[in-house]
């Protein structure tokens, strides 16, 4: 069937529904579900319920849905990644799929960039829902644990893909499963899905533990890496965007900390502490990467420029960054739980999205997701001017130029949005704004609270907006009154930004439903973008560039700007790539930890966990300690004894095989077990439980913990010529071994620790 036809078809059962009362629109939807739950004709079904989404909108919202709308929501249940221009009215769109996923009711959730979008679409979706009787809810990060359940038992549930992801690794640290709050994962609707699943992968969700931290040592670090110098003590990889130190910083962190060997293993914290200081004096920076708010430092993410609530830099950086701030120092944390943005998603059986900026990456999703882009026409022709990018030779040359450009534009009646990379550089500009007697508005992780206002004003007749990458994407920008006949709204970006994607989202901001607009980015060589990826061939070739006080626009100069680009591109696409692989590898470990903890979570029968683990106990021990290679005689069978607490002496004899002596000590385990269980208290079964899931979650941090600092050593595994992702799996499977076997040891020794405080039993075996 082709989509010209569906659609078709679904606009001709739309036209029947409109003349329908409202108890007849009722009684449509219930015999609608009655045919899913029936699985006659699927692609009728589909229709039909397309057409009463478009009907319910009208109803609600007096909107129709364009035919456009319908073949994205169309394409969607059809398991394919929508693109489509933005502003063509996504929000909408994705009523379609969540309807009709929502019908199969496994509960879908539909996930968004943002808290503000989260919300902003809930509440425009949930009347029309609601009157096609589907149960809606949203997923804040202040629930309790019982709304939380309750927002997720609803057929469609709302919310950012953090939230989601963070309530799958809280799921996998309770208790108790009455505790969990999310059902099997069933269909996810991505909005804005490169976002999430490109730029946010880089970095993984992780649930965090506190210890303490060694304060004095912080400030030590920080007093020590200040007094430091590039390209003498240390040295800057400005692509990769990382530090390490010179031979002569080693020399000197050698002699003031009076150390043989820095790279001694025991050293480890103490490097560990020295290398995170250095990273929090030269890599980070306020009010671009964090924020100091209420004595405490927060996280601004790179991608949108938002503040990351409650979360922390990990493995120390924080406190290395409180410590550089003069702040008093947080605990330290430590990894409980962590996923991928990438992994988490692909948990899901079904998973689709939605975004006007994916072509670029289509192959990726392709290859990873096994996703296919659908792309849709847009309903009207895009009226936005994108003009080439101005470029400047310095910094302070486009500001002057910049500041001429808006105050014209603003004279002129048109409203402006600068979209800047940094709280900084937002708060520079509006300074600068201001000297010139021009009035403006700033959103930034500061003012985050008064988004929708800020938003809301943005298209008004000669309104100035400052915004970070916060106004990038899903942002409505309305066009107030008589600004069209103005020729709409003007974006202006400040920089380009890593990706081609993020400033063709911010171009979008202007421009929707077939609105008229422009666009126009202002680049300076000493933009970001520019020294970290093209300073050599710019230093090289500045002279022979011919620069205007106006800027210049020359093909070479494009073309320049544009390989700088890519190149960040290509390097983000490495990074993640082998984040991706490098999950992978954890991944595995994590489903056997996650089955293992599941079935430690709903036994009924915990004695026959921990049993299993003595047997698996056992037979390992018998292999270390009685191999078969050697004579029995030669066997260490006493300390097999010890291990398991056993006084009657285990009777070796010639010929023995070493899988008897196993049943040896299994049988007597067992004999004693069993009369250990006739006397346990009642409660002693549920206060096991718990004991054995802390055990095995200890395991699994301290696993977690020595995967990462493999993790964090990978790239100088690179010398070794082999693909980074092999050698990391090589490496995890023998912890994972190690680990496994630590898990079982861990349960037998606190179990028998138990039964040698039983009276009855101490005589019979442990006296
Ligand atoms: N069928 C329609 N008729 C008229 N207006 C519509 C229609 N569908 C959506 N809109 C309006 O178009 C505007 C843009 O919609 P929306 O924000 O969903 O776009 P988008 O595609 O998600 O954009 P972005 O990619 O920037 O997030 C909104 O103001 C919305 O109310």
């Amino acid at each position: 069937m082709d989509l010209k036809k569906a659609i078709s078809l679904i606009n001709r059962k739309y036209d029947l529904l409109q003349n329908l009362s409202e108890s007849e629109f009722v009684q449509q939807i219930r015999r609608l579900r009655e045919e899913v739950a029936q699985q006659t004709r699927p692609e009728h079904v589909i229709y039909t319920a397309t057409a009463l989404v478009k009907e319910a909108v009208r109803r609600k919202m007096n909107v129709i849905l364009h035919d456009e709308q319908l073949m994205g929501g169309y394409a969607m249940i059809r398991g394919n990644v929508t693109e489509m221009m933005t502003g063509e009215g996504k929000t909408l769109t994705s009523l379609i799929p969540l309807f009709w996923f929502g019908l199969q009711g496994r509960g879908v959730h539909m996930i968004t960039v943002n808290p503000y979008l989260a919300e902003r679409d809930y509440m425009q979706a949930r009347d029309v829902l609601q009157l096609l009787d589907m149960s809606v809810g949203l997923n804040r990060s202040d629930l309790h644990m019982k709304e939380k359940q309750s927002v997720y038992a609803c057929e469609v549930t709302y919310g950012t893909w953090s939230e989601f992801g963070f309530d799958y690794l809280r799921d996998h640290l309770v208790y108790d499963s009455g505790h969990q709050v999310q059902r099997p994962l069933a269909y996810a609707i991505i909005d804005e899905i490169d976002s999430v699943l490109i730029d946010e992968a880089k970095t993984p969700m992780i649930i965090a533990g506190k210890v303490k931290a060694a304060p004095d040592l912080y400030y030590i670090c920080n007093k020590f890496v200040k007094g430091l110098r590039e390209n003498r003590d240390y040295e800057r990889d400005t692509e990769t965007n990382q530090v390490m130190f010179t031979e002569s910083g080693i020399r000197k962190i050698e002699t003031v900390f009076m150390i043989d060997n820095l790279f001694d293993l025991d050293q480890t914290t103490v490097y560990h502490y020295l290398l995170q200081s250095l990273r929090s004096q030269v890599l980070m920076e306020a009010d671009r990467d964090y924020l100091i708010a209420g004595g405490k430092v927060h996280i601004i993410d790179a991608f949108t420029g938002r503040v990351l609530e409650g979360r922390e830099f990990s493995e120390g950086l924080h406190q290395a960054i409180e410590a550089k701030e003069g702040l008093a120092l947080s605990e330290e944390t430590r990894s409980n739980a962590s996923i991928t943005v990438q992994k988490y998603f692909s948990l899901y059986p079904k998973m689709v999205g939605m975004s006007g900026t994916i072509q670029t990456e289509r192959e990726e999703l392709r290859q990873i997701y096994g996703l296919d882009v659908m792309p849709i026409r847009t309903h009207r022709p895009v009226a936005r001017k994108d003009a080439p990018d101005l470029i400047f030779a310095t910094k302070e040359a486009k500001l002057q130029r910049l500041v001429k450009e808006i105050t014209a534009l603003h004279n002129h009646g048109t409203p402006v949005l600068v979209g800047t990379t940094s709280v900084q550089q937002s708060e520079e500009l509006a300074e600068r704004l201001s000297q010139t007697h021009l009035p403006c508005q700033v959103l930034n992780a500061k003012t985050e609270q008064e988004e929708a206002e800020i938003i809301g004003r943005a298209g008004r007749k000669s309104a100035i907006t400052i915004a970070t990458n916060m106004a990038g994407r899903g942002a409505d920008i309305r066009l107030g009154e008589g600004v069209a006949e103005l020729g709409g709204l003007h974006v202006i970006g400040l920089e380009r930004h890593e990706s081609r994607r993020i400033d063709m989202q911010l171009r979008g901001r202007s421009g929707r439903q077939g609105d008229p607009g422009a666009s126009r980015f202002f680049i300076s060589l000493e933009d970001e973008l520019m020294v970290r990826f093209a300073s050599e061939e710019a230093e090289a070739r500045r002279e022979s560039w011919k620069w205007g006080e106006d800027g210049a626009s020359t093909p070479q100069l494009l073309r320049f700007v544009e390989m700088a680009q890519s190149r960040a591109e290509q390097q983000m696409y490495s990074i993640r790539n082998l984040l991706y692989k490098l999950d992978c590898v954890v991944h595995r470990q994590r489903e056997w930890f996650y089955a293992q903890r599941e079935n430690l979570l709903l036994t009924e029968h915990i004695e026959d966990v921990i049993s299993r683990s003595v047997s698996h106990w056992i037979d390992d021990c018998v292999e270390r300690l009685c191999p078969a290679n050697r004579l029995p005689e030669e066997w260490k069978v006493r300390q097999l004894g010890q291990e398991f607490g056993l006084s009657s002496s285990i009777q070796v004899t010639d010929f023995m095989k070493p899988s008897d002596v196993s049943e040896q000590v299994t049988n007597i385990w067992r004999l004693d077990w069993v009369r250990f269980l006739e006397q346990a208290q009642q409660n002693w079964r549920s206060s096991w439980k718990e004991r054995c899931l802390r055990l095995i979650d200890q395991c699994w941090i301290e696993r977690m913990e020595v995967l990462g600092s493999i993790k964090e050593g990978i790239h100088f595994r690179a010398i070794e010529k082999r693909d980074l992702a092999d050698v990391y799996e090589e490496e995890a499977y023998h912890l994972h071994l190690k680990f496994v076997r630590k898990y079982h040891r861990a349960i037998t020794r606190e179990v028998i620790q138990e039964m040698k405080m039983m009276p009855e039993l101490s005589r019979i075996a442990f006296s």
